[in-house]
């Protein structure tokens, strides 16, 4: 992948719009443009040294005829998106104004940008940093108003900010140790070591809190997973449907309907769920339906949390306590569905072998809609724990690479510390401290290597 090519993408949804955005950048734009925009009298932009509206047409590289009326925005380096001369050409929207342009483009010697390169460059032109760039995508792809929020944060440099400002003070420390070593008779050797462990603990208690933030913007970030599990029948894909709003899952009163695993996101108090119905559990000789009960089985490992649905109307089964069995080591809540019938048996029936004292218990009625609230309330309170209030204030949006680092750095500060404690020579700190330096630094991708760039970027969508 060439930095020096000149790229373009289309940067909008596909489909039916009422503008559709193509845009291109590179060393090669103004060439672009003369080459396929003309003015309402025909002639060729005059580009200026700022940033321009242009209004005209796009037209065929070769033989001049007119392909759509297009807004165009020239926005010469520096000030840009990817900090290189870039342009924008707004056409109609719909599948073939767009390419239509793309294919005129391509005829002039761009070539379509790799997912994500737009911002690539961006990063590789120094504009911003690897964080800054990562949460461009947790922004767009951000389920919530707390997840937009913090990947907006993260954007804005937020995190960027915090990793500078603990260089610095692990630098400071470093330089101080270095004085030491290099000139020992400065002062006293037992007075940088006080000062490796004060600063050392200050700097660790600053990345503690910063992780923190990190992990609630991993959550925010991908969700918390909750599978509903149950027997046959016994209301999983009505609970889907009514967290969905609407008929998502199929539901009859024949058990074995659900065959597949449903996976859908929606949005409890600001908490990302994403809630997945299963199979209903049994034994069967269905091939089709075997399956999807391993699929169940799956999904009830992955989970973050078991809704373990109960149908109060029918007496309790073996595939109920099996069912007990199976998500006795994960965290769930036992929800007694269909309390609109006559019941059947009494939650003090389930033995204490099979009931944990963690378990939380809801009765609820999906058909008589019957304490819903308390569901949710039961299912946000699990996820976050006991903090909820503000849980999401100061999250930072954060993903499973930032936070490896955000440990590596931490526990080579940990490092130094403990070698101070232990009065270990000078020289060994000195290495673990700079460790330290260079773990935070990956955090915001200095000196990241092409393999890993590519990795991140790759999972951008086009256009970006
Ligand atoms: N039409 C359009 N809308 C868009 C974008 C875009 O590329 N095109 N963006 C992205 O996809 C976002 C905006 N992001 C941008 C970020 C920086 C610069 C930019 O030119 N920065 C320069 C100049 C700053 C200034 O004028 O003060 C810089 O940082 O030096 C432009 C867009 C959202 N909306
Ligand atoms: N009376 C009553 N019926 C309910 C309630 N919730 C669901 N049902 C009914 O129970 C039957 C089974 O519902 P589903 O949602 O398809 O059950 P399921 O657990 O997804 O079943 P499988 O996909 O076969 O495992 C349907 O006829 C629902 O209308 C409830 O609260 N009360
Ligand atoms: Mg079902």
């Amino acid at each position: 992948m060439n930095v020096n090519d000149t790229i373009a993408a289309v940067a909008t949804a596909p489909g039916e719009s009422s503008i559709a955005v193509v845009r291109s950048s590179g060393q090669g734009v103004k060439d672009l443009i003369r080459s396929v925009f003309r003015t309402p009298s025909g002639k060729k932009a005059v580009l200026p040294t700022k940033r321009v509206i242009r209004y005209g047409f796009v037209v065929d590289p070769v033989t001049e005829e007119k392909i759509d009326e297009c807004i165009l925005l020239w926005m010469p380096g520096t000030k840009s998106y990817t900090a290189e001369d870039s342009c924008e050409f707004q056409v109609h929207g719909g599948f073939q104004s767009v390419n239509l342009t793309l294919n005129a483009l391509m005829r002039s010697g761009v070539r379509i940008a790799e997912p994500g390169e737009f911002t690539k460059r961006a990063f590789l032109n120094g504009r911003i940093d690897l964080s800054q760039a990562e949460a461009v995508m947790d922004l767009i792809q951000s389920k919530t108003e707390a997840a937009n929020k913090a990947a907006f944060s993260s954007l804005q440099g937020k995190l960027h900010n915090e990793i500078i400002r603990l260089r610095k003070q692990v630098l400071r420390l470093q330089a101080h140790v270095e004085v030491h070593l290099d000139y020992p008779e400065h002062d006293d050797e037992e007075i940088a070591l006080v000062q490796v462990i004060q600063e050392g603990e200050q700097i660790h208690n600053r990345i503690h809190w910063l992780r923190e933030a990190a992990v609630k913007g991993r959550i925010l970030r991908e969700g918390i997973k909750v599978a509903i599990v149950g027997k046959p029948n016994v209301g999983k894909s009505s609970l889907m449907n009514l967290f969905l709003g609407r008929d998502r899952a199929i539901v009859t009163d024949i058990p074995g309907t659900t065959r597949d695993v449903i996976e859908e996101y929606i949005s409890l108090n600001g908490v990302p769920i994403k809630i997945v119905d299963t199979a209903g559990i049994r034994i069967t000789e269905d091939l089709v339906e075997r399956i999807g009960v391993e699929k169940s089985h799956q999904e009830m490992e992955s989970a973050d949390l078991i809704l373990l649905l109960l149908d109060v109307s029918r007496p309790l089964e073996e595939e109920d306590f099996q069912l007990f069995s199976y998500t006795q080591s994960k965290r769930r809540i036992i929800v007694i569905n269909k309390i609109d019938e006559i019941l059947q048996w009494d939650i003090d029936e389930i033995g204490s072998s099979f009931l944990k004292k963690e378990d939380r218990v809801v009765k609820i009625s999906i058909k008589a809609e019957k304490n819903l609230n308390d569901l949710n309330h039961e299912i946000v309170s699990s996820a976050l724990g006991s903090q909820q209030q503000d849980f999401w204030e100061g999250a930072l949006m954060a993903n499973a690479r930032q936070l490896a680092w955000l440990n590596k750095a931490d526990e080579s500060l940990q490092e130094a510390i403990e070698a101070a404690s232990f009065n270990v020579t000078l020289d060994v700190i000195a290495v673990s401290l700079q460790e330290c330096y260079k773990n935070l630094g990956w955090v915001i991708g200095e000196q990241v290597g092409e393999d890993l760039l590519d990795e991140i970027f790759s999972n951008f969508c086009l256009g970006k």
